[in-house]
């Protein structure tokens, strides 16, 4: 397949865009949540509302020369800092974002706020809410089902999964019903990529703790109990980013919630705990999963990875936009063109939080722009897009 011609990237200065509400409306508020969210002593408020007022000045400031990253990040950002935040390409300038918010709460300093989650007492109370409860209950009523509604069920759960996402949910109005109907459905070519050959490596990198990882570790269980993968390398990332994304400690405090659960939970949680132990599930927190490049760019060791799995599953919209590159693509790109680079087979299931948008033919946007409601950035609609 001809590798298509690269669009324009997308930049976070474009009047009216997705991208530009997010660095003017959202990162602000995101700020004063933190703030206000634990108990920081002066120097760190006072970090805090530095940060504030360079959002809402909109001048980017560059790390601190002490920082342990701060070499990469001058690199990256070479011309950038001085500049407006908005003029960067937003996958760039939210990957900073982020990265700036961790050196104010002093996530990498030597004191004693080192290491302690700025967004953890959100990811807690969403992981110990009710809605989590009522979602470990239906695990019970789903193991009635046939094997096939099964199979259906572990992997909507986990495509649907993605709609909680505490950094979206900032400034989203409301749930947004979900439409049922896939925008694309290659989940037949996902199954026929685990079920035609002896069972290999799966590769699943994770999107946000909580109520989408619980759904993904129930997936991996059914991937491990159905001979589907003889391993699975659960991939998260090495510190906070993006409010809710899955860090290490997320994937424990989500297996000790699975493990604590009554009935089919509590089995799914054991089961994958003995996993972990053994290491047919094994848990990686790459540095590249918060670096602000998409996976064209992807280091040698990485690459392999990927490389010797029989799938790599991507969750979420983020990953989406690394894996296609952050671009104004047209649609109707086949998604098999803008991922050849990628090493191995590969199927995303995302539901759509941003303009990236690939393999979709111009009938099908043409009939979800006609019927008047906005689908490409408020997570209510989904897909499943995968090449061998
Ligand atoms: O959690 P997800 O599905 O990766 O979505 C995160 C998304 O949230 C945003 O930060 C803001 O909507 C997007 O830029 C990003 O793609």
């Amino acid at each position: 397949m001809p590798e298509p011609t690269n669009p324009p990237v997308i930049m976070g200065n474009v009047p009216g865009s997705y991208a530009l509400g997010v660095f003017r409306d959202r990162h602000p508020i995101l700020v004063r949540q933190v703030r206000d969210a634990l108990p920081y002593p002066p120097d760190r408020l006072r970090a805090l509302d530095r940060l504030l007022d360079e959002v809402v000045r909109d001048v980017m400031e560059p790390l601190p020369a002490s920082a342990h990253d701060h070499d990469a990040w001058a690199e990256w950002g070479r011309g950038r800092f001085g500049g407006r935040w908005v003029d960067v390409p937003f996958l760039w300038g939210e990957s900073y974002f982020y990265r700036k918010v961790l050196e104010a709460t002093g996530y990498f300093g030597d004191g004693p706020w080192r290491g302690v989650d700025p967004f953890g007492p959100v990811k807690q109370a969403e992981l110990h809410g009710t809605a989590v409860d009522d979602e470990l209950a239906g695990l019970d009523r789903a193991a009635t089902l046939a094997q096939e509604e099964q199979a259906t069920g572990v992997l909507l759960g986990s495509l649907w999964g993605n709609r909680a996402d505490l950094s979206h949910a900032i400034t989203a109005t409301g749930e947004g019903e979900r439409v049922a109907e896939l925008v694309v459905d290659d989940s037949a070519l996902l199954w026929s990529l685990l079920g035609d050959r002896p069972a290999g490596k799966v590769c699943l990198v994770a999107d946000n703790a909580g109520r989408e990882l619980l759904p993904d570790l129930v997936l991996i269980d059914h991937l491990l109990e159905r001979g589907l993968a003889a391993e699975v390398v659960l991939h998260v990332k090495p510190q906070p980013y993006f409010v809710s994304d899955a860090t290490p400690a997320d994937v424990a405090a989500a297996l000790r919630r699975l493990t604590a659960a009554p009935g089919q939970a509590g089995k799914v949680g054991g089961r994958l705990w003995q996993a972990m132990g053994t290491g047919r599930l094994a848990l990686r927190a790459h540095p590249f999963a918060c670096a602000p490049l998409p996976y064209t760019d992807m280091p040698d060791d990485l690459r392999a990875d990927f490389a010797s799995a029989s799938l790599t599953i991507t969750k979420g919209d983020l990953n989406y936009r690394r894996l296609a590159g952050d671009r104004f693509w047209p649609p109707a790109t086949p998604f098999a063109a803008v991922t050849a680079y990628f090493p191995g087979p590969v199927v995303a299931l995302r539901t759509l939080k941003s303009d990236v948008l690939v393999g979709v033919g111009e009938r099908t946007t043409a009939a979800l722009d006609a019927a008047g409601r906005p689908w490409r950035t408020t997570g209510t609609h989904a897909m499943i897009q995968g090449r061998p």
